[in-house]
């Protein structure tokens, strides 16, 4: 399906997987990146990640359709299994990130598809949209000490070919190690019985063939092959096709194209009914959603933030934010004037993915005053690359549509109370225009990245706080969530008239609270027709705006061109 924004669930998996952090700037590819050693011991943080992935979709059952990569993981770190200290790093290096539209097994996967670029290997196509289990799933790692036929067998219950075992092993321990004290009858202690020792499946810690063409040429340390012959279970698997497979994979080019493949499955190994998204491409104009705000600014005034990120191929790129105001003869650009101003700040962006494609992503943010009386009905954005080439990013051609001014978060006036108390609640502030009394402002709010790793929600009233004087034209109404929703708490904002017509600020980020930004300098005007809007030469096709709060309040921002 072709893009158009918003598309929430799209729009957060595309930010998380090129720019490799939360919208608040925290970041997880850092953890992984550039291929790092994990604190001091002899494997990569990589290899980790990559041992739990399959970890993960072993409890896959092909026969029945249950399990795979549905985070069951979780719950499952105490099992035998499961032992090494890799496993419980992993899920605290992910446990902050899980969030409303990416799910725990879709970081699992996002991670993947770093641990593998960051250490050279290809870039894999990855898709979102896995449901979490709550609970662990059914025992299925093979063992090292298992019987080639045991793990043969293992292989074709998770819905894996013979060829593809031998594909999957290869590509996982192309990584990493095994270590001591975990695997003592495989790994001998070091000089230091207390220290832990990584015996290496090859020389290298990058995703390479080094795995396959030691083997093949007889000279490999992989200590499922040479350490103890009672667990040489890469052995057993490497060898049972009489080498063919390992043979076909011997080359830079096709062991990084078996394992993008093998790997790709392995990723789509989910329960029957699951749904995956489209493959999450990179887009070359993206607007972070998140990052979209009609608000009261910390000057008490009404403001509008957004930001957008830009593939760019240079360093003299100028980009401008124009917009059409609401109300007035100049609502909708029907006269044709547009307000337009240049980025406050700008900062670049990248993942182990992004870095891999070399795109090199720069985010352009803007913040700038409105006058209430005229507010905001769309914008869009002017690109200069500053090399003769200009880009009217509109979004398809319908520009990006604020849907409402009703409702508006106010994280300027919001407080993670944690902060001040250190009880886990969240303050929250809403403006809710005066021209409506609302018969009841509330919350939605969710959180994935919870302690117990369960998805939480729940709803909150705001009640009418008049001890905040009114400003812009807007009463403020406050209310508390006092649930530990985790560090990735998001909340829809709505308020209802009294007339029963409702209104929704959707997907705000209790994280931007607190998040300074630069503002605009100066607000222009045009009234040119080169720069895109609604000016357009004479077309009268009518046009659909649709806004973030489509399911909420079906169809809005009808305007003309
Ligand atoms: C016959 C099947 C398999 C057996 C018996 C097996 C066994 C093992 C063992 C014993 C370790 C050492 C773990 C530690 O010391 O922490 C290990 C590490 C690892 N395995 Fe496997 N494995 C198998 C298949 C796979 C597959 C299919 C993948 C991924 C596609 C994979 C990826 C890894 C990685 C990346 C490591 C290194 C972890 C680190 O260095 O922290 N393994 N494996």
């Amino acid at each position: 399906a072709d893009y158009h924004w918003p598309s929430l669930q799209y729009d957060a998996l595309e930010d998380f997987l090129y720019e490799g952090q939360r919208p608040d700037g925290s970041n997880m590819a850092q953890l992984v990146t550039p291929c790092k050693l994990r604190g001091g011991v002899n494997t990569t943080v990589a290899a980790e990640w990559v041992r739990l992935v399959y970890h993960d979709i072993a409890s896959h059952n092909v026969a029945d359709g249950t399990g795979g990569l549905d985070g069951s993981i979780f719950f499952e770190t105490d099992r035998v299994e499961n032992n090494g200290p890799g496993m419980n790093n992993t899920l605290s290096d992910f446990s902050g990130f899980p969030s409303k539209y990416i799910t725990r097994a879709d970081i699992i996967a996002i991670a993947t598809v770093w641990a593998v670029a960051t250490c050279g290997g290809p870039v894999i196509p990855v898709q979102g949209g896995r449901i979490d289990a709550n609970s662990a799933g059914p025992y299925g790692v093979p063992n090292a000490t298992d019987t080639q036929q045991s793990i043969v067998d293992t292989f074709t219950h998770q819905g894996f070919s013979t060829q593809e075992m031998i594909q999957l092993v290869a590509c996982g321990h192309t990584l990493g190690g095994v270590r001591y004290p975990d695997f003592p009858d495989i790994v001998p202690a070091g000089s230091n019985p207390s220290a832990t020792v990584v015996d290496s499946f090859d020389d290298t810690h990058t995703f390479d063939h080094n795995i396959v063409s030691a083997y093949l040429d007889g000279t490999t340390v992989d200590p499922l092959i040479v350490n103890n012959a009672s667990s040489a279970s890469d052995l057993l698997v490497f060898s049972i096709d009489g080498n063919a497979t390992m043979q076909s994979m011997n080359t830079a080019e096709s062991f990084a194209s078996t394992c993008s493949t093998v790997f790709t499955k392995m990723l789509n190994t989910v329960p029957s009914g699951v749904q995956l998204t489209d493959t999450i491409d990179l887009l070359p104009v993206k607007v972070s959603t998140s990052s979209v705000q009609l608000t009261i600014g910390s000057n008490s005034q009404l403001q509008f933030q957004a930001a957008v990120r830009l593939q760019v191929p240079g360093s003299n790129t100028k980009v401008q934010m124009y917009w059409c105001d609401r109300y007035g003869s100049d609502a909708n650009c029907a006269s044709g004037l547009k307000r337009f101003a240049s980025s406050g700040s700008s900062s670049t962006v990248s993942s182990p993915v992004s870095e891999a494609m070399n795109a090199t992503l720069k985010k352009y943010q803007f913040v700038v005053p409105i006058d209430p009386s005229q507010s905001i009905s769309e914008f869009w954005f002017v690109v200069d690359y500053g090399n003769g080439t200009t880009l009217v990013a509109d979004n398809g051609g319908t520009n990006y549509v604020v849907d409402q001014d009703q409702v508006l978060w106010v994280p300027s006036m919001s407080q993670a109370k944690s902060v001040l108390t250190g009880a886990d609640a969240v303050f929250v502030t809403a403006a809710v225009k005066n021209t409506n009394t609302p018969s009841r402002v509330y919350m939605d709010c969710f959180g994935r990245a919870t302690t117990n790793y369960i998805a939480a929600n729940a709803t909150y009233d705001l009640q009418l706080n008049t001890s905040i004087p009114s400003v812009a034209g807007y009463n403020f109404y406050t209310g508390v969530a006092t649930f530990d929703f985790g560090a990735t708490m998001s909340f829809d904002l709505h308020s209802v008239a009294e007339n029963g017509t409702s209104y929704a600020d959707m997907y705000r980020q209790e994280g931007l609270i607190g998040v300074s930004l630069a503002p605009a300098s100066t607000v222009n005007t045009t009234k040119s027709s080169s720069v895109g809007g609604d000016s357009g030469a004479g077309i009268l096709a009518p046009r659909w705006g649709v806004g973030v709060g489509l399911g909420i309040l079906a169809v809005l921002g009808l305007s003309y061109s």
